[in-house]
Protein backbone atom coordinates (compact mmCIF):
# COMPACT_ATOMS: atom_id res chain seq x y z
CA UNK A 1 0.00 0.00 0.00
CA UNK A 2 1.57 3.85 -0.56
CA UNK A 3 1.91 6.08 1.88
CA UNK A 4 -0.22 8.56 2.85
CA UNK A 5 1.59 12.25 3.01
CA UNK A 6 1.49 14.54 5.58
CA UNK A 7 -0.08 17.40 5.64
CA UNK A 8 3.52 19.13 5.15
CA UNK A 9 4.68 17.06 2.35
CA UNK A 10 0.87 17.53 0.22
CA UNK A 11 1.45 21.33 0.83
CA UNK A 12 4.70 21.06 -0.56
CA UNK A 13 3.94 19.09 -3.31
CA UNK A 14 1.05 21.60 -4.07
CA UNK A 15 3.62 24.50 -4.51
CA UNK A 16 4.83 22.84 -7.77
CA UNK A 17 1.12 22.41 -9.13
CA UNK A 18 0.05 25.91 -9.52
CA UNK A 19 -3.56 24.28 -10.60
CA UNK A 20 -4.40 22.27 -7.48
CA UNK A 21 -5.33 22.71 -4.55
CA UNK A 22 -6.52 20.10 -1.58
CA UNK A 23 -5.31 18.79 1.85
CA UNK A 24 -4.17 15.11 2.72
CA UNK A 25 -7.92 14.17 1.94
CA UNK A 26 -7.51 14.80 -1.43
CA UNK A 27 -6.16 17.05 -4.43
CA UNK A 28 -8.13 18.72 -7.29
CA UNK A 29 -8.33 21.33 -10.09
CA UNK A 30 -10.95 22.30 -12.66
CA UNK A 31 -9.91 22.81 -16.25
CA UNK A 32 -11.98 24.45 -18.46
CA UNK A 33 -11.82 23.15 -22.59
CA UNK A 34 -12.98 25.00 -25.92
CA UNK A 35 -16.13 22.41 -26.20
CA UNK A 36 -17.86 20.47 -24.84
CA UNK A 37 -15.42 17.51 -27.00
CA UNK A 38 -12.73 19.29 -26.23
CA UNK A 39 -13.52 18.21 -23.06
CA UNK A 40 -14.16 14.86 -23.54
CA UNK A 41 -11.54 14.24 -25.51
CA UNK A 42 -9.38 15.18 -22.49
CA UNK A 43 -11.47 12.42 -20.45
CA UNK A 44 -10.29 9.96 -22.82
CA UNK A 45 -6.93 10.79 -22.71
CA UNK A 46 -6.51 10.78 -18.56
CA UNK A 47 -8.80 7.40 -19.04
CA UNK A 48 -5.95 6.28 -20.86
CA UNK A 49 -3.54 7.31 -18.25
CA UNK A 50 -5.37 6.10 -15.50
CA UNK A 51 -5.32 2.74 -16.79
CA UNK A 52 -1.82 2.78 -17.44
CA UNK A 53 -0.74 3.97 -14.02
CA UNK A 54 -3.80 1.61 -12.75
CA UNK A 55 -4.75 4.92 -10.76
CA UNK A 56 -8.16 6.40 -11.52
CA UNK A 57 -9.04 10.33 -10.74
CA UNK A 58 -12.81 11.14 -9.60
CA UNK A 59 -13.91 13.21 -12.44
CA UNK A 60 -16.66 15.69 -12.93
CA UNK A 61 -17.89 16.93 -16.23
CA UNK A 62 -19.96 19.82 -16.51
CA UNK A 63 -20.29 21.26 -20.29
CA UNK A 64 -16.66 21.76 -21.29
CA UNK A 65 -15.18 22.21 -17.34
CA UNK A 66 -13.64 19.36 -15.67
CA UNK A 67 -13.18 18.56 -11.90
CA UNK A 68 -10.64 16.13 -11.22
CA UNK A 69 -9.95 14.69 -7.74
CA UNK A 70 -7.36 12.37 -7.18
CA UNK A 71 -7.45 10.53 -4.02
CA UNK A 72 -5.50 7.17 -3.03
CA UNK A 73 -9.03 5.52 -2.24
CA UNK A 74 -7.14 1.99 -1.26
CA UNK A 75 -4.78 4.27 1.13
CA UNK A 76 -7.61 6.58 2.26
CA UNK A 77 -5.82 9.70 1.68
CA UNK A 78 -3.54 11.54 -0.71
CA UNK A 79 -0.22 10.03 -1.88
CA UNK A 80 2.71 10.46 -4.23
CA UNK A 81 0.47 8.44 -6.65
CA UNK A 82 -1.78 11.12 -6.80
CA UNK A 83 0.84 13.91 -7.67
CA UNK A 84 2.40 11.49 -10.46
CA UNK A 85 -1.46 11.86 -11.85
CA UNK A 86 -2.38 15.43 -11.70
CA UNK A 87 1.69 15.50 -13.22
CA UNK A 88 0.01 13.34 -16.05
CA UNK A 89 -3.53 15.53 -16.12
CA UNK A 90 -1.70 18.75 -16.15
CA UNK A 91 0.46 17.62 -19.24
CA UNK A 92 -2.95 16.36 -21.17
CA UNK A 93 -4.79 19.72 -19.96
CA UNK A 94 -1.92 21.44 -21.32
CA UNK A 95 -1.49 19.88 -24.86
CA UNK A 96 -5.41 20.36 -24.80
CA UNK A 97 -5.89 24.07 -24.50
C1 LIG B 1 -6.88 -3.25 -8.03
C2 LIG B 1 -6.47 -1.85 -8.38
O1 LIG B 1 -5.08 -1.70 -8.32
C3 LIG B 1 -7.08 -0.84 -7.42
O2 LIG B 1 -8.46 -1.03 -7.25
C4 LIG B 1 -6.77 0.58 -7.80
C5 LIG B 1 -7.43 1.09 -9.06
N1 LIG B 1 -7.39 2.55 -9.12
C6 LIG B 1 -7.34 3.29 -8.03
N2 LIG B 1 -7.43 4.62 -8.09
C7 LIG B 1 -7.43 5.38 -7.00
N3 LIG B 1 -7.52 6.70 -7.11
N4 LIG B 1 -7.30 4.83 -5.78
C8 LIG B 1 -7.19 3.50 -5.61
O3 LIG B 1 -7.08 3.04 -4.46
C9 LIG B 1 -7.20 2.68 -6.76
N5 LIG B 1 -7.06 1.39 -6.66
Amino acid sequence: MADLLTADAVREELGRLPDWSGDPTGIGRTAQLGSFPAAIAVVDRVAAVAEELDHHPDIDIRWRTLTFRCVTHSAGGVTHRDFELARRIDDIVRSAA
